[in-house]
């Protein structure tokens, strides 16, 4: 869907910001750019729509070079979430949500229709929410907003700077689940600009771990790039408590369960549903302070979870990815 091909950057000045980058996104893939601060993930965000022009390379979309396509048509595709969010101070929450379906013609009523339903989307009450000006809204509230006007184009790319950096880390977790549980729904295709790697295991398919100079250390999903880090550089960025990180986000497999038999009730610490993750599962165990925890699917019991078999599936969800 979106493939970046020996892109590079090169400021005015001299600054090298990208160099000879290389990445593909699948359609409705979501990937988090994470690294450092300096190392070129803005650049390369703004490189997609053309907010900047690579001095190097091709960006295609849809196979299609950006380069070739008028910059405001490019961006009628393209949503564009930022970090100071950008409404217009002055104009209803409403208004702000309206400004993109009016642009490209639609009637007051529709885009209203739609600004409502895309508050709705995010979270919004319209009938609190659709009246206020965005000073009476709280730094949370004001980044859907930005989510909302973002998606009112009905765009199947969605670019995110830092999206939810403006907030306390308590009203984060909230926007990150809830843009997770949306991202479920609309399978648009997301970049995610982030420092955070917590953010980024957490929000994306894949993480692409940014070193100096816009130089990829790493592009895999966020298993790999915790189990397995490609250099000392993404070692040390993941950081020493990636081993537990994993937990978050390695899934539960049939494989690594045992059978019931001759599990005892007390010896269970609880049941969990099989999407659930090894972190749930063992912080089950732990709460309860048993050594295992049941596994089922809807009303299918599986088996049941134990510490070994929590190392095991860490193990084999790093050896089960392609390097
Ligand atoms: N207009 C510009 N002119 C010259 N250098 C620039 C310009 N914009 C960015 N840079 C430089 O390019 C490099 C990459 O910047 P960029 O904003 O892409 O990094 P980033 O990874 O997004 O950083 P952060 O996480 O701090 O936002 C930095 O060294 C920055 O100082």
């Amino acid at each position: 869907m979106i493939r970046l091909d020996g892109v590079g950057k090169t400021y005015a000045d001299g600054t090298v910001a990208v160099r000879e980058l290389d990445l593909d996104v699948a359609r409705g893939e979501m990937v988090c750019l994470v690294g450092p601060s300096g190392c070129g993930k803005s650049t390369t965000l703004k490189m997609v729509n053309r907010l900047i022009e690579p001095t190097t390379g091709r960006i295609l979309i849809d196979g299609k070079d950006v380069t070739d396509e008028n910059p405001v048509t490019l961006r009628r595709g393209i949503g564009y979430v930022i970090q100071q969010v950008g409404l217009f101070p002055h104009q209803k929450i409403e208004t702000n949500v309206m400004t993109v379906p009016l642009l490209y013609g639609e009637s007051r009523k529709h885009a209203r229709d739609r600004a409502h339903e895309l508050m709705h989307l995010v979270g919004l009450d319209p009938a609190t929410y659709a009246g206020r000006y965005p000073h009476q809204l709280s730094g949370g509230q004001r980044q859907r907003v930005g989510v909302a006007r973002a998606l009112a184009a009905n765009p199947p790319v969605l670019l995110m700077d830092e999206p939810f950096g403006a907030v306390d880390p308590v009203i984060r977790g909230r926007l990150q689940e809830e843009f997770l549980r949306l991202q479920r729904e609309l399978e648009k295709t997301v970049i995610l600009v982030t420092h955070d790697i917590d953010e980024a295991v957490r929000m994306g398919d894949r993480v692409a771990v940014f070193a100096e100079g816009g130089r990829l250390a790493q592009y895999d999903v966020p298993a790999a790039v915790l189990g397995a880090p490609a250099d000392d550089f993404v070692a040390s960025f993941v950081g020493a408590s990636r081993g537990l990180r994993r937990l978050a986000v390695t899934p539960i497999r049939r494989e690594h369960l045992e059978p019931m038999n001759g599990v005892t009730a007390g010896e269970l610490g609880g049941v969990v549903d099989a999407d659930a993750t090894l972190e749930d599962a063992l912080a089950l165990m732990m709460r309860e302070d048993r050594p295992m925890v049941g596994v089922r699917q809807g009303a299918e019991f599986l088996g049941v979870l134990t510490p070994n078999g929590v190392h095991k599936a860490l193990r084999a969800s790093v050896a089960a990815q392609p390097s």
